[in-house]
């Protein structure tokens, strides 16, 4: 009846859900801007070199961790915010180590909560954090110089320039007090390097260089005096109010000067909190639990003691902790900004706080709290595992300075002293032995065994350094790997490429002693040498590498390595002539094999026949009462050596390339 009326209410009605869509687009566009500006802060931390850090608190909140069916840590709260010096202290096994390697993420919890500025602490956050592990690892042939000019060229964003790394690493060497000592190597269990306090705080400046707003160091004083020690503390401590960074450490036993430089402290009794709070206000809290500590006391002497007294006081003090919850940290619901962008927002207070009138363990109120949003969205961990993973620096610069380091690292150990006086010597003794013999089949055997001798010799040399090598490699790579630092790819190209050029040197000369002593050929089959000489090798090297990266007991992999090599020498064609005919295939698996029969079938290639007379017949299994003369291919190929040259170093290549896949697939498995 009255059409315009339905007209005018259907207007109505797309009046308001175009308003609606208006509002929708609004709400998105806000929290496009939101994400935006989250993406553009996480990225600003690789593009550009910052040093004062945005304030930031760390909160772990009901910690859990159990391994297998053993707990180690039973709800564990604690937390720390910009400029904090939090100490983690407790006897040994109380699982300070476990605490720090669940924060950086290396290990798994069972519940509990840990979060960073309210957001869930993902893999992606973590990347602020440094950590400093309690054993020192570092490639001991580089000097300290080289070490931070590594990490800073791969750990810093290439985005800043070299001039720029450059000037952080002389802030840091000053910070740390390095210089005297910046140009020496780091040093081993047998190269004499830098003191154990000077590699803790190596070990510490190669974190700072990244610039982590959190940094977690795993007892930074053990093994130090207590000068140096308080030194430390203090670099730390400036550090840390300096540059607004939160620093946590676990500490042993520290001085009373130390102690006092802590800002908050944790201390952790069998796995559970004994003590959460303001580190000053520590002995007041144990005074009111009836645990008083003598004037002059050490206060770190004295909780410590108290900790690992006897099993009435530990129950003591884990009921006073228990009552009221004392040192749980609880995420409260702020009145003021509630229900903004479909979050809540909270502030986690450490219950101690709540208590403070009732305990009088604070009398101005200062105890723990942290004013900030609780957990926000979902925990991102899983998410994270599979999303995009930025590096600091790129595919190209990560192999450029791996190659670098790399190089550095396998010069003193390749091109050893010692290793190449003992390759020329044993080279001339072997020239000496077989000077200038003639290729005729009388001396067939000798001319074999030249080169029998020269192809084990590498052989072993080559296998025996990578094995023996990487295990002092794995705990740096393992560490690097951890913190973000570079591709597995990356390293692995570097290091087939690096140790090119080193594994040529040393074989070149021993070849030019052994080679014209004995008199093996001419110009271009001594190149050919060479070059069948340096692809055997690297497939050696493969071999070990493998070895090396999976079987992680040492004796094993020698065992190992050496039974592979024995086998390799039984099988290469020099020793039997008279191979029972089910066990021949076994040749195939003799790397030496492959080389000895390939060098063979070149240096012999022009001999004339062998006429088949009796001792002929009774030394080559070819020559029989039958024949009248074999050919230099017929006596090679009763010691098995029955496929062309080409073949041999075919195979060689290709084995080269399998197993350096397989290689990398190992130490992915194994990382
Ligand atoms: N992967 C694991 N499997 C089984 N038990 C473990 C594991 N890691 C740690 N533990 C055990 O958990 C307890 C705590 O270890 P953690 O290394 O955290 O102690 P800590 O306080 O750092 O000791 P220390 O002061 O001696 O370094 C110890 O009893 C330890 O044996």
């Amino acid at each position: 009846m009255f059409p315009f009326v339905n007209d005018h209410k259907r207007l109505l009605d797309t009046t308001d859900e175009l308003h609606q869509v208006q509002v929708d687009l609004q709400n998105l566009k806000v929290n496009m801007v939101s994400i935006q500006s989250q993406v553009k802060s996480t990225t600003s931390d690789y593009r550009e070199m910052k040093t004062k850090a945005s304030t930031s608190q760390l909160v772990v909140r009901n910690l859990v961790v159990s391994v297998k069916t053993k707990h180690i840590l039973y709800g564990v709260n604690t937390g720390a915010q910009s400029g904090d010096l939090l100490a983690i202290m407790g006897p040994t096994g109380s699982g300070k180590t476990t605490l720090l390697n669940t924060i950086a993420g290396r290990v798994q919890s069972t519940s509990g909560e840990i979060t960073i500025n309210g957001q869930y602490f993902n893999k992606h956050l973590r990347r602020r954090l440094g950590y400093v592990l309690q054993d020192d690892v570092f490639m001991p042939s580089l000097t300290l110089y080289e070490t931070l000019y590594f990490t800073a060229m791969i750990r810093i964003a290439e985005s800043v320039s070299v001039k720029d790394k450059q000037t952080r690493i002389d802030d840091i060497v000053k910070a740390l007090d390095l210089k005297k000592c910046l140009h020496t190597v780091i040093g081993d269990f047998f190269v004499r390097g830098l003191s154990g306090g000077e590699k803790k705080r190596a070990n510490i400046a190669c974190e700072f260089l990244t610039d982590p707003d959190i940094m977690l160091i795993d007892e930074p004083t053990s093994g130090l005096d207590s000068t140096t020690a308080h030194n430390l503390m203090t670099q730390l401590k400036d550090y840390a109010t300096q540059y607004n960074k939160t620093i946590i450490a676990t500490i042993h036993q520290p001085s009373s000067q130390v102690y006092h430089l802590f800002s908050k402290l944790l201390l952790l009794m069998d796995g559970k909190v004994a003590y959460f709070g303001i580190a000053s206000d520590a002995l007041n809290y144990f005074e009111r639990i009836g645990m008083t500590c003598a004037i002059h006391f050490n206060p770190a002497d004295f909780l410590l003691a108290l900790l690992s007294r006897d099993d009435e006081t530990s129950k003591k003090i884990l009921e006073e902790a228990d009552r009221n919850k004392k040192f749980e940290i609880v995420c409260r619901q702020s009145p003021l900004s509630n229900g903004q962008n479909g979050h809540s927002n909270h502030s986690y207070t450490n219950t101690s706080d709540t208590d403070v009138s009732k305990a009088g363990l604070n009398t101005n109120g200062s105890a723990v709290s942290f004013d900030n949003i609780c957990a926000v969205g979902i925990d991102t961990e899983e998410t994270s595992v599979h999303s995009h993973h930025t590096w600091p620096t790129s595919f190209w610069m990560q192999y450029r300075m791996l190659t670098w380091r790399q190089f550095r690292q396998s010069k003193g150990l390749i091109l050893h002293k010692y290793e190449v006086i003992q390759s020329l010597l044993l080279a001339t003794l072997a020239g000496i032995l077989y000077f200038q013999t003639d290729y005729s089949y009388r001396t067939l055997r000798d001319k074999m065994g030249t080169i029998f001798f020269s192809v084990t010799y590498w052989g072993f040399n080559c296998i025996v350094a990578t094995v023996t090598g990487f295990p002092a490699e794995r705990g740096v790579i393992k560490k690097e790997r951890e913190a973000g630092a570079y591709r597995l790819s990356a390293y692995y190209a570097a290091k087939i490429t690096s140790d090119l050029p080193l594994i040529l040197i040393t074989p070149v000369l021993f070849y030019c002693i052994i080679y014209w002593m004995s008199a093996i050929g001419d110009g271009v089959l001594f190149a050919i040498f060479v070059g069948v000489n340096l692809l055997f090798c690297t497939v050696a090297q493969s071999i070990g590498h493998i070895i090396g990266t999976a079987i992680t007991d040492m004796k094993l992999s020698f065992t190992t390595v050496s039974s592979y090599m024995l086998f390799s020498l039984l099988f290469s064609g020099f020793f039997n002539t008279h191979l029972p005919d089910w066990i021949k295939w076994a040749k195939y698996l003799s790397i030496v094999h492959y080389a000895f029969g390939c060098l063979n079938i070149l240096s012999t290639e022009g001999m004339p026949v062998l006429w088949c007379n009796t001792t002929a017949i009774e030394l080559y299994p070819s020559c029989t009462a039958n024949t009248t003369f074999v050919t230099i291919s017929d006596v090679l190929k009763d010691s098995g050596i029955d496929c062309p040259y080409f073949c041999y170093i075919a195979t060689l290549g290709i084995l080269f390339i399998v197993l350096r896949v397989l290689g990398y697939y190992a130490m992915k498995w194994k990382r």
